[in-house]
């Protein structure tokens, strides 16, 4: 079956699409990448989402939900006709979404206790609806319904993607918030260890979009914090930070690395004295040291790091990563052929095919779940939908 995949992750900075063709095979599933094509948001809608995260009124939310839904199924059209694929020919969509608030550790209400709860928009109505093809959404919220944290989802997908019958591998996802997966050697979700492992670029983008007054978003390729200095006392108090202690499982997100983060640093910038090269360079190398406190929970031996997301081209990390694993090989999913910026599009694309399979997604020894759950909400193409899921996604053609 083909199938889209749809992630906006956490740095809020557009639409990756992923179009892939998934078979059934004895050995399980095959996954093969057909074409990806990131739709990226401007910077006005990248402020606007990322505000709206943080303080979004319910009717910017509202409207958000829709707009979002159109630059998804735009997004998912787009990757489509760059395979030079017919829509009818597409089974499925998986979209994430995009996160706009996540409270893991729930809010306490009266007589209920803490109740957890995560929001992704981009309404799949409308996704549906413009490129009639079945679309799943919502992932997180029924695996946190079940008692887990509804993130993180991917590891399941590193599983499939990357579990090695002799190799111990470690893969690390650098998106906004950075993730981990331990796969031991082995087949299946036996003996994986995944959770958040706190700051990545969320913090660096925000730095620069501060500095810059919102005219930059990245620190490209790393080069400022290639410039600066490690600040050893900072970067002491970095560590300190409650989260990367916290036992998992854990997840986190813009409510703890978001704006107070980038406010906190900025004050320490200029009680400190450090220059914003040095500042990148301390929030670089305490990404890679958060991503290192892994290896408290981790009891077998690591073989190799494989590195994914778009920070993978940011230089300064990928060197702390190296530093902070040495002497283990630490290399990009580029060298197993997958894209770092699409394999999180691919993952949903996997999660979506395992629900309207009727395979469940959540891994419950990652997220803290009581069980495995079928993952997500679905809207159908039209009538018809499932006899067309049931014949390999193919729609009829007139
Ligand atoms: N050339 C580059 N140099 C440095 N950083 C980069 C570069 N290209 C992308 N990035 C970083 O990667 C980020 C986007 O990565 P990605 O799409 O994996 O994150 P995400 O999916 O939004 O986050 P999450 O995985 O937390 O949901 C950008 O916000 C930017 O900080
Ligand atoms: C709530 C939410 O959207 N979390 C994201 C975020 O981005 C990285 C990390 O934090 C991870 O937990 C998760 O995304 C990936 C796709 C996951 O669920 O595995």
């Amino acid at each position: 079956m083909k199938v889209v995949g749809l992630m906006s992750g956490t740095s809020g900075d557009g639409v990756d699409a992923a179009l892939v063709e998934i078979g059934r095979l004895k050995s399980g599933l095959h996954v093969k990448m057909l074409a990806f094509q990131p739709l990226p948001y401007p910077r006005s809608l990248q402020q606007r989402i990322l505000a709206a995260s943080v303080s979004g009124t319910v009717s910017e939310l509202c409207h958000l939900n829709a707009l979002l839904g159109e630059w998804f199924a735009n997004a998912a059209l787009g990757v489509i006709r760059a395979a030079n694929v017919h829509p009818k020919d597409v089974g499925l969509i998986g979209s994430h979404g995009q996160t706009v608030h996540h409270l893991p550790h729930g809010i306490k209400d009266a007589g209920v206790g803490a109740i957890r709860s995560t929001l992704q928009i981009a309404e799949p109505a409308v996704i549906a609806e413009r490129t009639g093809i079945t679309t799943v959404a919502d992932f997180r919220p029924r695996d946190i319904a079940a008692g887990g944290q509804g993130a993180p989802l991917t590891p399941a997908v590193h599983a499939l993607l990357f579990r090695h019958p002799k190799r111990a591998r470690l893969i690390v996802n650098l998106g906004g918030i950075s993730n981990v997966t331990y796969l031991p050697p082995g087949s299946g979700y036996a003996g994986l260890v995944a959770f958040d492992t706190g700051p990545a670029n969320m913090v660096l983008d925000g730095l620069i979009a501060r500095m810059t007054n919102g005219r930059s978003s990245m620190d490209r390729d790393g080069r400022l914090a290639g410039r600066g200095r490690v600040d050893g006392r900072l970067l002491a108090k970095l560590l300190a930070h409650p989260y990367l202690s916290q036992v998992p499982p854990k997840s986190t997100g813009r409510e703890a690395f978001g704006a107070k983060m980038i406010d906190e640093l900025a004050a320490l910038q200029q009680t400190r004295n450090l220059s914003i090269e040095d500042l990148l360079a301390t929030c670089s190398r305490w990404t890679a040291e958060a991503v290192g406190t892994a290896r408290r929970w981790i009891g077998g031996r690591i073989d190799e790091v494989l590195v994914g997301g778009g920070g993978v081209r940011n230089r300064a990390i990928m060197g702390y990563l190296a530093d902070v694993f040495a002497p283990l090989p630490v290399t990009t999913v580029e060298t197993h052929g997958w894209d770092s910026k699409a394999l999180e599009a691919v993952a949903f694309a996997i999660l979506g095919y395992q629900t309207a399979m009727e395979q469940c997604g959540n891994v419950p020894a990652v997220t803290g779940a009581d069980h495995p759950v079928l993952l997500g909400c679905i809207v159908p193409s039209g009538p018809g939908w499932m006899a067309r899921l049931r014949n390999g996604g193919r729609a009829p053609r007139r």
